[in-house]
């Protein structure tokens, strides 16, 4: 039977408008200076409330680039409304002369860091902790949408307290990269922030540190004039492990007197925006706090499992990059690994430990200082306090089980088998394949390891090579369950479901977002098309032009092989 539905369609931005729903201003505390000090939009301490009242500040002369239609579709938002006027105004960050707007400010909330576990308060300018966070993320609308909440932010629009003497702006190349990167990861099946609307202003450059043309250079050489950008992008909340631990630190140090209450209520928002579905409000406060670990445990390491099987690095994972509903958010230095290399890392300064294999270990990290941040709500609740703490401790086999699983399914058999898959990742080391186009190839469950040659970098002629590679796959065949040309197909249906042909390659993301700064925008749309059909085969030029290997020439070049800055 066919579902009936009953979903509500928005026609008008006046009817968007009226899906408003700012409770949230009931339920959390407002920073006590802000309406002292204006505006808003320079760095300053703020010592506590959970969010700041900021005026995004617009870019001029909005240029429209893409919005995502298959998001518009998931939120009832008929098409026409990217032609309305007041709809371009509020996604460009121009909140003034907008009729039908419930409020004209938006919000910026702070959060703290910690790198790979460790706390950190140097980023602040103030040494604190109290002037970082949304240092240009401004939220300006959150909307109960056919009885789903979703918040929307901007993300460029202009200074906050947060801003940290930097000018609050996204410049279009990271505009186009976060705008693409969020729709793809969608439709590879992976938890993130979507993307909305994507806007850019030819009225407006900042300086961004870049490298010179075709440079090998690990650092940035020169600065370079960027026109500036808006991407909204939009989940259930942006509340990151980062934010909870700011709340859990001043509670633990006890900075002022609300400080515990804050942590309490900042956790609860959260349970409402990203877990009401799996924690009864009716419970207590301890025992919410043990599904709430529980349940991100859970998210967080099928989200990791996700990243490693479609070969995501999110390359700068600290806690402050890390949703606290479970999902991808921040892409700033990301890529996919394209020549396999289990060290794959984009960013220059990331640093090992951020890198594509090591991922379960940050996420443990991150983990860990989520559930720091919970303890000063549980100090009279020495048992309840043992119970989180057994959860934390698991972390590392919850994990290795969804690894196991994953890799499992990717090679199409029942069972994990720790040989069979040692052995596939030394080969696939030595030998250097790309790792979509050597998975995709492999659920196509070839005869001979020179029907896959499409996936390797070099050429198979070490005889060595080739018995093992044959020897591996006589092995994996005798693990998966294909007796017959029907078996063989449904298997191979099904692997690939589960290793995508497309991948968002780099160079393909820097011939976008170079020619999107020419004014043209049509490489973007075709990536954004493309890529948001991960699975599928598409055409035969679509094939030859993106199920490609990275090419030679660009290997080790600066702004594609690697990067230095992502904002
Ligand atoms: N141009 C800028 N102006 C003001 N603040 C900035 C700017 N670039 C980065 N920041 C702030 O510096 C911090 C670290 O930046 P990072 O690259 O992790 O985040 P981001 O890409 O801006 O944002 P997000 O995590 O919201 O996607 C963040 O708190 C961010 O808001
Ligand atoms: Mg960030």
């Amino acid at each position: 039977m066919m579902k009936k539905n009953t979903n509500k369609n928005i026609e008008t931005f006046e009817e968007l408008m009226k899906l408003g729903d700012y409770s949230f201003t009931n339920t959390l505390n407002s920073d006590p200076d802000a309406k002292v000090n204006g505006e808003n939009k320079f760095s300053r301490e703020v010592f506590s409330g959970h969010y700041v009242p900021v005026s995004p500040t617009a870019i001029k002369e909005p240029i429209y680039i893409s919005h995502s239609e298959t998001f518009f579709e998931e939120l009832g938002f008929n098409e026409n409304l990217i032609n309305s006027d007041d709809f371009i105004k509020m996604f460009s960050a121009n909140m003034s002369n907008i009729s039908n707007l419930t409020q004209n400010k938006g919000w910026a909330t702070g959060y703290a860091l910690s790198i790979y576990g460790t706390e950190y308060y140097a980023q602040c300018p103030f040494q604190t902790g109290n002037a970082y966070g949304d240092g240009r993320a401004i939220s300006i609308l959150e909307a109960v949408i056919n009885g789903k909440r979703w918040e929307f932010q901007l993300k460029g629009a202009g200074k906050t307290p947060y801003c940290r003497g930097a000018d609050g702006r996204a410049v279009l190349r990271s505009s186009v990269r976060e705008f693409l990167a969020q729709e793809h990861m969608h439709a590879l099946g992976i938890p993130t922030s979507r993307s909305l609307t994507l806007f850019t202003s030819k009225k407006e450059q900042v300086q961004r540190p870049w490298f010179r043309d075709n440079s090998y250079s690990k650092d940035p050489e020169v600065m370079l004039e960027e026109d500036v950008a808006i991407t909204t992008r939009v989940a259930p909340s942006f509340i990151r492990v980062g934010q909870i631990e700011l709340f859990g630190r001043r509670a633990r140090k006890n900075e002022h007197e609300n400080a515990l209450k804050e942590l309490e209520m900042i956790v609860l928002h959260l349970i409402n925006r990203e877990y009401s579905e799996v924690i009864n409000q009716d419970l207590d406060l301890e025992k919410k706090i043990i599904l709430l670990v529980n349940e991100f445990q859970n998210r967080l390491t099928s989200l990791i499992a996700n990243w490693i099987r479609v070969g995501f690095c999110q390359g700068n994972f600290n806690s402050d990059n890390c949703a606290a509903g479970g999902f991808t958010l921040d892409y700033g230095p990301f890529g996919f690994t394209e020549m396999f290399d289990p060290k794959y890392q984009s960013w220059t300064n990331g640093g090992i430990h951020f890198s594509f294999f090591n991922q379960p270990v940050a996420a443990q990290k991150n983990f860990k200082s989520f559930c720091s941040a919970l303890k000063p709500l549980l100090s009279l609740k020495p048992e309840v306090l043992e119970e989180l703490e057994k959860i934390e401790n698991n972390f590392s086999k919850f994990m290795q089980e969804k690894m196991e699983n994953m890799w499992a399914n990717k090679l199409g058999i029942e069972k994990f088998d720790v040989e069979l898959f040692e052995e596939l990742i030394n080969l696939m080391i030595e030998t250097k394949v790309d790792y979509t186009i050597f998975f995709r190839e492999l659920s196509s469950i070839p005869n001979d390891i020179n029907n896959i040659e499409k996936s390797f970098y070099g050429n198979l002629q070490n005889e060595n090579i080739k018995s093992r590679w044959n020897n591996w796959l006589e092995k994996w065949k005798s693990q998966i369950n294909v007796n017959d040309e029907e078996s063989k197909q449904k298997l191979s249906n099904q692997m690939k479901l589960t290793n995508p042909k497309y991948t968002l390659r780099e160079w393909h993301l820097v011939k976008a977002y170079q020619e999107a700064q020419n004014g043209n925008y049509e490489p973007t749309k075709e990536l954004q098309k493309i890529m948001t059909k991960p699975y599928d085969e598409q055409t035969k030029e679509i094939e030859e032009k993106y199920y490609i290997k990275k090419p030679s020439d660009f290997f080790g070049i600066a702004g594609i092989s690697h990067v230095s800055c992502s904002s």
